[in-house]
């Protein structure tokens, strides 16, 4: 049956680290194993574009490879991305722009590696280069919702799915009192204008993650394009002293480094003190640039130099921090604030937190802000709740406020095959309480925010202790509910690598602070897609 066909072509694409594409090799041959038998069972075949090297894994590894594999694939073939890996989405961006075929994204539902993030980074990535593509994942390629949707793309070429949880703001729905204040504060940013420095533009391939200048200025936001060797040669200014009096500042609040001996495989002092540098360095450089917020690259280029800056991220992105003053030593910088960090130089992300803090602070809800993968997610087992529990986790870090405090944080040696010279996690589990989500992301060649509510939730240590280990266990980690918003309906519309939490005192609170932003970013000329339910179930539209 299957021989009539021209066989669904199908490219992996992988990390750019060799040691990262050899360790997640295992997970993407069973992905593309159990992807083929569906494909066969529906009488179409399956044929990989490229071959497993003589590295020991079968990844697209670099842009340079991905045009060579893509420049034997027939223009007009049906062709499936798969993965179950974090991957660098320029490595096939070039490929999946000129393709003429149908194109299918799919993720296994896991969260042993990044995968489903690296597939909705590429997705972010199409969305925004205006490339048509379809999207779907599954958990082991047998369910109805996979197989169904998979059918309807081989005889269709594409896939829909149905996204009636979102609905497109209509200004008249913002109660008044957050519709001026979103205002005055759009305002204020256009007049005033704000710096966003970037160290090193286009981390990892996140295409998705730049912001053009021509979609920024208008809101008065301007990047100061920085380098991450900058950042180096800063931190070599950095005294002892200080480096020393930043390190016993995180032991003074009570945070827990897990130390061992081996540099290679485990946290040492000498790489938190090289953390403790590149956190004065990067609080110094955002001062002498004027920034109001700053995003590291860090995975390429610095990994290679110094520990990871996942420690200096989270810092950063805490209130409460170890004081820097200027080279001189006379004057505290930035002192009693964060300066919220875009990790991985998402720029949407940074745009987003940079909206929060402002708001925030008018509001008197905490300023602290994350952004997180939407890493995996899980029905809850331990009979805490009905509600589907996201994984929400990121690479590294998230603000000590968010954890607990300091003396709730955990400092563990970032995974070798991703940091060959280690560098602390600022890890723990989100404290319970009222969240706002959103995410910023670029299609039609505009700016889009989709913001929802949510809350995030205290599960037993036992429940948390799976997520975990399902996971990236060094990885810090937030029990994620998103009301209104089922999985399917969640993944179907993200189009972002990340997602943007910020906390509020209570449900008014936060519905006060969701409103806000969506008047500010209304005003801002930000396209806003309100996503599922108020806490109680009931739509927001009735609302204001
Ligand atoms: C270390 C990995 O490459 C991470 O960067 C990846 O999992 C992400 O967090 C992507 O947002």
């Amino acid at each position: 049956m299957s021989t009539q066909r021209p066989p669904v072509q199908l490219v992996a694409s992988g990390d750019s680290r060799l040691s990262a594409n050899q360790k997640c090799w295992p997970a993407q041959n069973a992905l593309e194993e159990a992807l083929n038998n569906a494909v066969e069972k529906l009488g179409y075949s399956v044929q990989r574009a490229h071959l497993v090297t003589d590295q020991g894994h079968g990844f697209i590894d670099s842009q340079k490879r991905g045009m060579e594999v893509f420049r034997t694939i027939a223009p007009d073939a049906p062709l499936i991305v798969a993965e179950a890996v974090w991957q660098y989405s320029h490595h096939v961006l070039a490929g999946l722009l000129s393709h003429q075929g149908p194109i299918l994204t799919v993720a296994n539902w896991s969260g042993q590696w990044p995968g489903l993030v690296g597939m909705l980074n590429l997705n972010g990535s199409l969305t925004k280069a205006g490339a048509e593509y379809s999207t779907l994942w599954s958990e082991d390629f047998t369910d109805d919702f996979f197989l169904g949707h998979l059918k309807t793309w081989l005889e269709t070429g594409t896939v829909h799915h149905t996204t009636d949880h979102v609905a497109s703001l209509e200004p008249k729905w913002i109660p008044q009192l957050a519709s001026q204040t979103g205002k005055r504060l759009a305002d204020e940013l256009r007049q005033d204008k704000a710096i966003m420095g970037v160290f090193d533009e286009g981390c990892m391939g996140m295409f998705n993650a730049i912001i053009p200048d021509h979609l920024l200025h208008p809101l008065g936001v301007f990047k100061e394009r920085l380098s991450q060797s900058a950042l180096y040669a800063e931190m070599r200014e950095v005294s002892d002293d200080d480096t020393n009096k930043a390190f016993q500042w995180y032991r003074d609040q009570g945070m827990k480094f897990h130390f061992g001996e081996s540099d290679v495989e485990d946290l040492t002092p000498n790489q938190v003190l090289e953390q403790c540098r590149m956190y004065i360095a990067a609080v110094r450089l955002a001062d002498q640039f004027g920034c109001e917020t700053i995003g590291i690259q860090y995975q390429q280029g610095l990994k290679d130099l110094t520990p990871a800056s996942d420690l200096v991220e989270g810092t950063l992105n805490s209130t409460s921090r170890p004081p820097v003053f200027d080279r001189h030593g006379s004057k505290e910088l930035y002192a009693g604030q964060a300066i919220p960090h875009f990790n991985e130089v998402d720029e949407c992300a940074g745009l987003d937190a940079m909206m929060i803090h402002r708001i925030h602070r008018i509001l008197r809800q905490p300023v602290e802000t994350t952004l997180h993968d939407l890493r995996w997610g899980s029905p809850d087992q331990s009979g805490t709740t009905t509600q589907y529990v996201w994984v929400f986790e990121i690479s590294g870090s998230a603000p000590a406020e968010h954890l607990g405090g300091w003396n709730q944080c955990h400092g563990y040696r970032q995974p070798p095959m991703y940091f060959p010279k280690g560098g602390s996690t600022l890890s723990g589990v989100s404290r319970p309480g009222e969240i706002i989500w959103s995410r910023i992301y670029i299609a039609d060649n505009a700016l889009y925010m989709d913001l929802g509510r949510g809350e995030s939730l205290a599960l037993p240590p036992e429940e948390t202790k799976r997520r975990l280990e399902g996971t990236t266990a060094v990885w810090p980690i937030m029990h994620g509910v998103t009301y209104g918003v089922s999985r399917d309906q969640m993944m179907a519309k993200h189009k972002a690598n990340h997602v943007q939490v910020a906390y509020a005192e209570d449900v008014a609170a936060a519905d006060q602070a969701f409103w806000t932003r969506a008047a500010m970013a209304t005003a801002l000329g930000i396209r806003v897609n309100l996503c599922g339910t108020q806490k109680d179930g009931s739509s927001w539209h009735k609302k204001g």
